[in-house]
């Protein structure tokens, strides 16, 4: 397989009360760790680059030794947003790889089978995107509240983790995108802004993000009735 998982896991919680999300358990185990075994236990990939702060290193390490994962887990030290987190993972996946993914390590939720299905997108595209169609009706807005415009809802959808490319087209997106790659908040953004072809896949309305306290409620909920075998 030519495709290295990378994973971000330098954040700092600020929306979950300075919780540190990778570390955080959830039905008994870290989230980290439901993420990095459903990385192993897809496999699609050949090693993972787990990407953590100073502060979270040493924990960090410590869960992937425990863990004893079947493929090579490296960590690395990531930086004070996501996308250069993300950044200083990908240069370390080897240049021979074809491909690279990229999942949020406050995405627990993830299954192999989603990951599998990521990978057969990318092969497929190149560059892929798990989503899942919005239900709310989203309004853009100006800074002093006032609704700007209604976009059309079947033609929105929000972006999840996993996200899959060519690592010749990330690498590419990386030299075009500027000094405004920092800002970005998925890495398609910067392959759309190189005019790279990206394309959306189904991802799984469970496999959401560690943001905010109710998330943290329902993904035990959903992680419980999963291990109870009721998935
Ligand atoms: N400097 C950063 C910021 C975020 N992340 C990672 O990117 C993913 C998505 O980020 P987010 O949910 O925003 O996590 P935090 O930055 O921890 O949350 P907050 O913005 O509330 O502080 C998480 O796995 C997080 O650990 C990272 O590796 N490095
Ligand atoms: C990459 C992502 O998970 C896609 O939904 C999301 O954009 C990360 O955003 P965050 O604000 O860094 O949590």
């Amino acid at each position: 397989m030519t495709c290295s998982a990378v994973v971000p896991a330098a954040g700092r919680g600020q929306r979950l009360g300075g919780r540190e999300k990778p570390l955080l358990p959830l039905a008994g185990r870290p989230a980290l760790a439901w993420v990095l075994e459903a990385l192993s236990a897809s496999g699609v990939i050949a090693e993972i680059i787990v990407v953590a702060s100073e502060a979270n290193r040493e924990a960090v390490e410590s869960l992937c030794t425990a863990l004893g994962l079947s493929l090579p887990v490296q960590v690395v030290i990531g930086g004070a947003e996501r996308a250069l987190s993300v950044r200083a993972g990908v240069e370390h996946v080897p240049d021979d790889r074809r491909y690279v993914l990229i999942h949020d390590a406050a995405r627990p939720l993830v299954t192999p089978e989603l990951v599998r299905r990521a990978i057969a997108a990318a092969l497929r595209h190149g560059a892929a995107v798990a989503a899942i169609p919005v239900t709310d009706t989203i309004k853009q807005v100006a800074s002093d509240g006032r609704v700007v415009t209604t976009p059309e809802r079947s033609t929105l959808v929000a972006a999840q983790t996993p996200q899959v490319f060519r690592l010749d087209w990330l690498r590419e997106a990386y030299r075009r995108a500027g000094a405004q790659w920092v800002t970005a908040t998925d890495e398609a953004m910067l392959l759309e802004r190189a005019g790279f072809p990206v394309f959306v896949f189904p991802g799984d309305p469970e496999n959401l993000k560690l943001t905010t306290p109710i998330d943290v409620t329902i993904a035990e909920l959903i992680l419980e009735r999963r291990m109870r075998g009721n998935a």
